[in-house]
């Protein structure tokens, strides 16, 4: 479980925390995490009042530290399994960009669970994604009687539930479409996945779903919603009762995850901000000036691999200080921003979103080593 309160808490332990010499060096790692994602060098005392304001984070320390090194005695599977749960008749691009930007960035195995309408075109556009087609959409099943519906939604949380404790983490919404039935069936994978304690990103549509049902998020510590402009605002709207204030975006943030209960959420703009309600961080490096459709989706995709290499991370004794959920933000936010850059230089205003996936493991970028 990731720690509720954040660096705040893990700080409070940290600065009463006697150094004796066994965990000297625990302390010296947990400082270095810390200097890491406040960007600059700090004494400990001053450690809280920073982490309590908002400041840039070095996302290319925080790349480092999460990506896991390859290890040849590591098996398939354990950098990652990834289930993007999206695609339908409109939309087969977004799930197609979140599940492979998953792989490109490291992860083993990326699924999408998708209607069978846009299972086939996903199949199509690459044989390493593992593609399930199994959602329904309204129109497929219009002539059913009620108890018939049912059991098609009993048939569809069968066929992930099956899979559901394989994954590390999902991302739930990348062209997932506004459908009554499918979104209802959706809103079951999400209690399916918090049961046990599955994380889970939720994008496009999926913030739909919970912007009009919160309860699906709230207070749980493992969502990670990524609001573009539009999605922000209809969240601050129905949760805060409010227009977005633009003057005070990281307190208006703060208030927006922590009214959910301390999920974390990365608000996607001109400087990305991700908070949990304690702590906000932006991530500012410059990307692109392109705003092609789809580079959300590669986010959450790669939000999805860093914050379960981040868990890892958490798990190892080493290490009490991280939360995995803002440290995979970070990672996410400051590669795509990268990619974005590196793929403006070769392609200019031609610059399409699978020239920014190619450029995800790029020489330059932060997963050269
Ligand atoms: N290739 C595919 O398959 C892709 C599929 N996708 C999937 O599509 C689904 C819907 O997601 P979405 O992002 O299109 O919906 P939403 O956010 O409501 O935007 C709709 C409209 O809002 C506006 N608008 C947007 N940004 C704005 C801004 N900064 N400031 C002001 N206005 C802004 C703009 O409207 P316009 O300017 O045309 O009036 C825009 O057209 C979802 O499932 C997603 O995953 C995408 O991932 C893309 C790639
Ligand atoms: N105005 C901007 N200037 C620079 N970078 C931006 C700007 N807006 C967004 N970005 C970058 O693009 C990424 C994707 O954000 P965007 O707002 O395009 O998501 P989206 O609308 O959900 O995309 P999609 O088309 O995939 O649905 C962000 O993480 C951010 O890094
Ligand atoms: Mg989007």
């Amino acid at each position: 479980m990731l720690a509720k309160h954040g660096f705040i808490s893990a700080l409070g332990r940290l600065t009463s925390h006697s150094p004796s010499s066994s965990s000297s060096s625990v302390l010296r790692r947990q400082e270095f995490l810390v200097r890491t994602l406040c960007g600059s060098r700090i004494h400990r005392p001053k450690l809280i009042r920073a982490m309590s304001s908002t400041s840039e984070a070095d996302a290319e320390n925080v790349l480092r530290i999460v990506t896991p090194s390859l290890d040849p005695k590591r098996h398939k599977g354990q950098a990652g399994k990834i289930a993007v749960i999206g695609g339908c008749r409109e939309y087969t691009g977004a799930p197609y960009f979140a599940a492979i930007s998953a792989l490109k960035i490291g992860a083993d195995l990326s699924h999408v669970f998708c209607t069978k309408d846009a299972a086939t075109v996903i199949k199509s556009y690459s044989p390493e994604l593992i593609v399930h087609p199994v959602l329904e959409e309204s129109y497929s099943i219009s002539q059913f009687s009620e108890e018939e519906k049912r059991k098609v939604q009993d048939k569809v949380l069968g066929e992930v539930d099956k899979w559901m404790e394989r994954f590390d983490c999902l991302v739930i919404g990348p062209g997932l479409g506004r459908d009554q039935f499918l979104l209802e069936c959706v809103s079951k994978i999400m209690v399916l996945a918090k049961k046990v304690n599955v994380p889970f990103v939720v994008d496009g549509d999926g913030l739909f779903l919970v912007t009009n049902s919160i309860e699906l998020v709230k207070s749980y510590p493992l969502a990670v919603l990524t609001p573009n402009v539009n999605e922000y605002k209809r969240l601050v709207q129905k949760v805060l009762n409010c227009e977005v204030d633009e003057q005070n975006s990281e307190d208006q943030l703060r208030s927006l995850a922590k009214q959910i209960g301390g999920v974390t959420i990365l608000k996607k703009g001109k400087s990305d901000l991700i908070s949990n309600g304690e702590t906000v961080r932006s991530v500012g490096i410059y990307g692109s000036p392109r705003r092609c459709g789809g580079q959300g989706d590669i986010l959450s995709g790669s939000v999805a691999v860093f914050l379960s290499w981040a868990q890892q991370l958490k798990s190892s004794p080493e290490s009490s200080l991280e939360n995995p959920a803002i440290l995979g933000c970070i990672a996410a936010s400051g590669l795509l921003r990268k990619a974005a850059s590196l793929a403006f230089t070769k392609h200019k205003r031609s610059t399409l979103t699978s020239d920014i996936i190619e450029c995800l493991g790029e020489r330059y970028g932060f997963l050269s080593y």
